[in-house]
């Protein structure tokens, strides 16, 4: 039974509890002299926390901007959110589908056609046949990639791969989307189509996460930032007040 809440404000779609995930970096690698002399006792662990005690709620039809310098958890957390990693600490519960707009060339076969691949990532995305058949124009206009459809995919330009992954996931129904930064790949009026597209989508009550190291990006479309430090949450809240913050501390 869906949990009433108590607090007038709507049931969070997403919901972050202490979590924690953590990386290891693998073997160190030996210094020259330790190789020599083999004074390396084997396998040094050395792990370390890409996230901790990282807690938030998200309510429907929120926008938030991940912020955060290189390497403090951003694309991490993303990855909790889709469900693609489980955390070590703590929960990360999320209630509705994930449209994942994050490495999204991923799931496309080199081999395969576009017209074959549109069929095969959308299908791998959950969508039916006749759901296919039904938008397949439209990704096609989307993606701008008429003449080539019936091409090997390996031989579209990087610039068009993108654009016909976009295209395929952007038309995925999960009420929850998640954008890292696919869109600095295309040219100028494919990223305008793309942030037209994502306005559709926000229009149409979707939440949002978007990561991007470009603040014009973040203040078009979101209203909330989280920003990661050192894998920690340093600060949770209005867009703006959370980029100066990252601005003083850059
Ligand atoms: N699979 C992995 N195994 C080990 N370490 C990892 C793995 N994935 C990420 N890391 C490390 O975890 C830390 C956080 O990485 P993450 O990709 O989440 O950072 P980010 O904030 O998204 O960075 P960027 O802005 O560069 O995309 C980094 O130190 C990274 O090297």
């Amino acid at each position: 039974m869906a949990t009433t809440s108590l607090t007038g404000l709507p049931d969070p779609i997403i919901s972050v509890k202490d979590v924690g995930v953590q990386f290891d970096r693998g073997r160190r690698s030996a210094g020259l002299r330790q190789m020599i002399l083999r004074r390396d006792r084997g396998p040094a662990r050395d792990s370390f926390w890409a996230l901790r005690h990282v807690s938030f709620d998200v309510s429907p039809g929120e926008a938030i901007g991940v912020i955060g310098r290189n390497g403090q958890g951003k694309s991490t957390l993303l990855k909790v959110v889709t469900g693609v990693l489980l955390p070590d600490e703590g929960r990360a519960t999320v209630r509705a589908d994930v449209s994942p707009l994050i490495e999204i060339t991923g799931g496309f076969v080199p081999d395969l056609t576009g017209r074959e691949n549109i069929y095969l990532a959308a299908g791998l995305h959950g969508m039916s046949r006749k759901e296919i058949d039904a938008r397949f124009d439209e990704i096609v206009d989307f993606a701008e990639i008429h003449k080539f459809l019936d091409s090997p995919y390996r031989h579209y330009s990087s610039g068009m791969q993108v654009r016909l992954a976009f295209s395929v996931v952007s038309q995925l129904e999960g009420p929850i989307l998640l954008v890292d930064e696919v869109l600095a790949v295309g040219d100028k009026a494919f990223r305008d189509k793309c942030y037209n597209r994502i306005d559709e989508l926000l229009a149409a009550g979707r939440t949002l996460f978007l990561v991007s190291h470009n603040n014009g990006d973040l203040q078009r479309f979101c209203t909330r930032g989280l920003y990661l430090r050192g894998g920690e949450l340093r600060a949770d809240g209005p867009l703006d007040d959370v980029l100066d913050l990252y601005a003083k501390e850059r």
